[in-house]
């Protein structure tokens, strides 16, 4: 089987004088170049000319290239414009604000606005609680990033980073019906974000941070979780962890072996890399190596990150030493959490037989799966072109909708573990195989069984502060729900 790395796709505008090119030779040229033609638009014709848009894809942007130079050469062509699909889609940006009812009139501008809209205000000023009954903060989410590890791009800064949050917030929406606001903030100090989101955050009922880099990552996480009252959560530690937790708890079936008897490597030790550990070690691993870009981590060295110090007395237990390479040697699973192209064939090989190789770093994995495809049990990436996607999108969109929904102070470990439990649980054993032992992100129970497993999580550990209808005994009066009724 050969998997597609990401195919590309771009609109050529070509104008044609057609006495001098057939539009069988256009195609002729494109196909052999490597690309296939997915649509033709006429824009416009004449007697013996033509304009249209040739849409194309490929798999390498060097076919795309090559395809583009030869035919400015076709004699009877000119290349108006190229257009890049992706950069088409997000032109403008990807989202944008709707009202939810529309304002006709004198009497609708008085009740949305100044004057009624006073009584509103006072009505939650009397009791702050309100707000989550009359403004936004219910049902949104702030994507909050300083741009400090955008995907596997590194500190490309805030503007740069606001495709992935846009993109982000349209995924809350899209699957799980949640409103998500991108903030990118231009600073990269830990006290001016934790700052900054402390006085964001009556507007939201939760805070998503995304993207930040680690060591700061965690303090500033941690600092906000004790300050505020809505839930706090690091996609990249928490939503990762969940999803890879699913993956393995599924792939591990595949390959026949049990959690607590599996050697570990986790390649890339930041903000992913420390979550997904840590969830392993709680669900039972005993025998997990951490690797970084000075090879493994053991407790017998001082590192200058404290948090990798505390990850050392935790893991490695036989101190092993040396590079990935030697201490992959005889490992059942590889998690990568680093980035592109770390891991080697060679590597791998030194694996047990039938590894599990999870690739996560986005957006180019650890290795390219076509080149383990044959010796490896299970493959996962972070990618949506390839089977086995390992990625927070899976977990981020329904453990909100959850809380929001029992206006959780907090989201918790029992929640967390909620979640893996409920995404693993989507595949059927009927379907578990190696190309799929993660549901796809548009199976739609991913959300709604997420959102049940994790609402119940939050009433039993006692940080619901409003219980759901569905989940509320017989005998529990329903409250009217609407302030300034009477
Ligand atoms: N699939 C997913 O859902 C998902 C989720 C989160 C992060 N990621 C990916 O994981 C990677 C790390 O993300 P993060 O947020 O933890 O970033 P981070 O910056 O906090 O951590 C990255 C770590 O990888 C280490 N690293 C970099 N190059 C390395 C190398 N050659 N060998 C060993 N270690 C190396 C860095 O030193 C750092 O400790 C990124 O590529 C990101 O896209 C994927
Ligand atoms: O954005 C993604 O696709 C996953 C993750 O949040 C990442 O930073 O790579
Ligand atoms: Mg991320």
């Amino acid at each position: 089987m050969k998997l597609s790395m990401g195919g590309k796709s771009i609109i050529l505008r070509l104008e044609l004088q057609t006495e001098h090119l057939h539009f069988g030779q256009l195609i002729t040229v494109i196909t052999e170049n490597g690309g296939d033609v997915v649509a033709i638009d006429v824009i416009q014709t004449g007697a013996n000319w033509s304009v249209r848009d040739i849409t194309v894809t490929a798999s390498e942007q060097a076919q795309l290239e090559s395809i583009t130079s030869t035919i400015k050469e076709l004699p009877g062509v000119r290349l108006v414009h190229v257009s890049d699909r992706t950069f088409l889609l997000h032109l403008g940006g990807k989202i944008e604000m709707k009202p939810k009812a529309p304002i006709q009139n004198r009497d609708d501008l008085s009740r949305v606005y100044t004057p009624d809209v006073a009584r509103v205000c006072m009505a939650i000023y009397e009791q702050p609680d309100n707000a989550y009954k009359l403004t936004i903060k219910r049902n949104t989410v702030a994507v909050v990033s300083d741009g400090s590890a955008v995907l596997g791009l590194g500190n490309i800064g805030p503007y740069a980073a606001m495709p992935v949050m846009e993109g982000k917030a349209m995924l809350f929406k899209q699957f799980a019906d949640v409103d998500a606001f991108p903030i990118c903030l231009s600073t990269q100090s830990t006290e001016d974000i934790v700052a900054a989101v402390r006085h964001l955050a009556p507007a939201f009922g939760g805070i998503n941070l995304e993207d930040i880099s680690s060591p700061r990552c965690f303090e500033i996480e941690q600092r906000l979780r004790e300050e505020l009252d809505i839930p706090v959560f690091h996609d990249d530690q928490h939503g990762t962890a969940v999803v890879l937790y699913a993956g393995l708890i599924n792939a591990l079936k595949v390959v026949g072996k049990r959690i607590d008897e599996v050697k570990v490597v986790v390649c890339g030790i930041g903000a992913a890399g420390i979550a997904c550990s840590n969830i392993l070690l709680a669900a039972g691993v005993k025998e997990l190596i951490g690797v970084d870009r000075e090879g493994a981590l053991v407790r017998t060295r001082r590192y200058a990150n404290p948090m990798w110090n505390d990850y050392a007395q935790r893991t490695n237990p036989n101190e092993l030493t040396g590079t990935l390479h030697d201490v992959l040697e005889e490992a059942d699973v590889f998690i990568g959490l680093s980035a592109g192209g770390v891991l080697k064939r060679a590597d791998v090989e030194r694996m047990k037989q039938r590894p599990v190789v999870f690739v996560m770093a986005n957006p180019t994995p650890e290795i390219h799966p076509d080149e383990i495809e044959d010796i490896a049990g299970v493959i996962a990436t972070g990618r949506s072109d390839f089977p086995n996607q390992i990625n927070n999108v899976l977990c981020f969109p329904g453990i909100f909708r959850a809380a929001l929904d029992c206006q959780a102070r907090t989201i918790n470990e029992e929640m967390k573990l909620a979640a893996s439990a409920a995404i693993a649980s989507v595949v059927t054993p009927q379907e578990l195989n190696k190309l799929y032992i993660i549901p796809s992100v548009f199976n739609q129970e991913v959300v709604r069984r997420i959102r049940e497993a994790v609402i119940q999580a939050a009433i039993r550990t006692g940080v619901a502060r409003r219980i759901p209808r569905e989940f509320r005994q017989p005998e529990q009066p329903v409250v009217s729900e609407l302030p300034g009724s009477r």
